[in-house]
C-alpha cells in the first residue's frame, strides 16, 4: 500500500473547469446567451471580497456571465429579499449566490428559502437539502459534492468503506454525510459532543474534517491507509511578525505517515469549492433551458 500521496485538489479543478468551459460554450451555442451567475456580498469582510473577486474571475474565465451586487452592512432584510426577487426573475441569472455568513441582523433563512430552488447553486434551499436527502436529482452544496468527487477519483467505488465526517453544519458536513451514504458508505458523523473522537476517527478509512479548528485532527487519530479530506480553511499567525497563513482541520505533518492520501490546505478542497460552483451554474443554466448537460460533470 502506498502512504501519503497529496491529492491535488489544485489540478482536479483545473480540470473541471475545463470541462464546464466547454459545456459552456455549448449552452451558449444552443441557447443563444452565456450561462449567468449572481453572487451577493453584504458588508465589508475582506476575506469575503477576496473570495468573492476569485470567483468572478474564474466565472469569466469558464466563459459565464458574472453579476457581482455588493450591499452595505447596514442593508435591511427587506431590501436584500428585494434584491433576491429580482434575480429570481432575471432571465440572464441561472446561479444565485448569497456569500455566507450574513450580518446578525438578517434572518440567514429567510434570505435563502427566498432563492428559485432552479438557481440555488449553493444547493442551501430546503427544497434541495430535501431532495439530496430522500435521492432525487438536487443542485448539491459545493463543498460536499467537491470532496465527493476527490474521494472517487481516489478510491473508485466507495461501497461499504467507514466514513467519519467531522463537523454537521448545513453546507458542509451535513450534506456531505448524505452524499457519503448514497455511496453507500457506513456514515458516522460527530461533532462538538461526540465522546472520544480520537477512537471514532480512528474507524475511518474516509475522514472529512469540517469543523474550523486548526489541526485539531492528530496524525496518530488516523487509521493506517486511510484517506483524509481536510475541508478546514483557518488562518493562523505565521512565524514572520504580522503575517498569516492558511492551515486546515487537519495536522497534515504528522498524519501524512498514516494516511493513503490528504488533501492539502490550501490547494486542496477550497478550488474545488469554486470549480463545483460553476459546474453548478451550467447544470442549472441546461435546466432552465431544458438543454441536456454535459455528461461527466
Ligand atoms: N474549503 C472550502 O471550500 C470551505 C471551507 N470551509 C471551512 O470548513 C470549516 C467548517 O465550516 P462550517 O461547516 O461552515 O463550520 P460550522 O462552524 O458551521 O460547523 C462546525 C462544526 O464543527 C463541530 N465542532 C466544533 N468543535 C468541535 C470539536 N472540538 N470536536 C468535534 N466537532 C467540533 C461543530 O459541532 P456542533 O454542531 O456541535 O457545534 C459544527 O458541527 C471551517 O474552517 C470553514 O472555514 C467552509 C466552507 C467551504
Ligand atoms: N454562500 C456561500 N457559499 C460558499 O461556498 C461559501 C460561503 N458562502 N462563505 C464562505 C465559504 C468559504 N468558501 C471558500 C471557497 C474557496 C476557498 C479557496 O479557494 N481557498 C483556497 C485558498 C485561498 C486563499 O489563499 O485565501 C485554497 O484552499 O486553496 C476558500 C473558502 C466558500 N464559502
Amino acid at each position: 500500500m502506498t502512504i501519503g500521496k497529496i491529492i491535488d485538489g489544485k489540478l482536479f479543478a483545473a480540470g473541471l473547469r475545463a470541462q464546464v468551459a466547454e459545456g459552456v460554450a455549448a449552452f451558449a451555442d444552443a441557447a443563444g446567451r452565456k450561462p449567468g451567475l449572481a453572487v451577493v456580498l453584504v458588508g465589508e469582510d475582506p476575506a469575503s471580497a477576496v473570495y468573492v473577486r476569485s470567483k468572478g474571475k474564474m466565472t469569466v474565465e469558464a466563459g459565464m456571465e458574472s453579476f457581482e451586487f455588493k450591499r452595505p452592512d447596514s442593508i435591511g432584510q427587506e431590501d436584500l429579499l428585494d434584491l433576491i426577487e429580482e434575480l429570481n426573475e432575471d432571465d440572464r441569472v441561472d446561479g444565485i449566490l448569497v456569500q455566507l455568513p450574513l450580518p446578525a441582523h438578517i434572518n440567514e433563512a429567510a434570505v435563502i428559502a427566498a432563492i428559485d430552488p432552479a438557481k440555488d447553486v449553493d444547493g442551501f434551499h430546503i427544497a434541495n437539502a430535501g431532495k439530496l436527502a430522500v435521492g432525487e436529482k438536487a443542485l448539491v452544496p459545493c463543498t460536499p459534492l467537491g470532496c465527493l468527487m476527490l474521494l472517487k477519483d481516489e478510491l473508485g467505488d466507495l461501497s461499504g468503506l467507514e466514513a467519519v465526517v467531522i463537523g454537521r453544519s448545513n453546507i458542509v458536513g451535513k450534506p456531505m454525510a448524505q452524499l457519503l451514504l448514497q455511496e453507500s458508505c457506513t456514515v458516522t458523523v460527530a461533532h462538538s459532543r461526540t465522546k472520544d473522537l480520537a477512537s471514532v476517527v480512528h474507524r475511518a478509512d474516509i475522514v472529512v474534517a469540517a469543523v474550523g479548528r486548526p489541526e485539531m485532527v492528530k496524525g496518530e487519530w488516523i487509521k493506517p491507509g486511510a484517506t483524509v479530506i481536510d475541508v478546514g480553511i483557518n488562518r493562523v499567525p505565521a512565524l514572520e511578525e504580522g503575517k498569516t497563513r492558511l492551515v486546515g482541520d487537519v495536522a497534515t505533518a504528522e498524519a501524512i505517515s498514516h494516511v493513503r492520501a490528504i488533501t492539502p490546505v490550501p490547494g486542496g478542497v477550497g478550488p474545488m469549492t469554486i470549480a463545483v460552483l460553476l459546474r453548478n451554474t451550467l447544470v442549472a443554466a441546461c435546466a432552465r433551458r431544458g438543454i441536456a448537460a454535459p455528461d461527466g460533470l
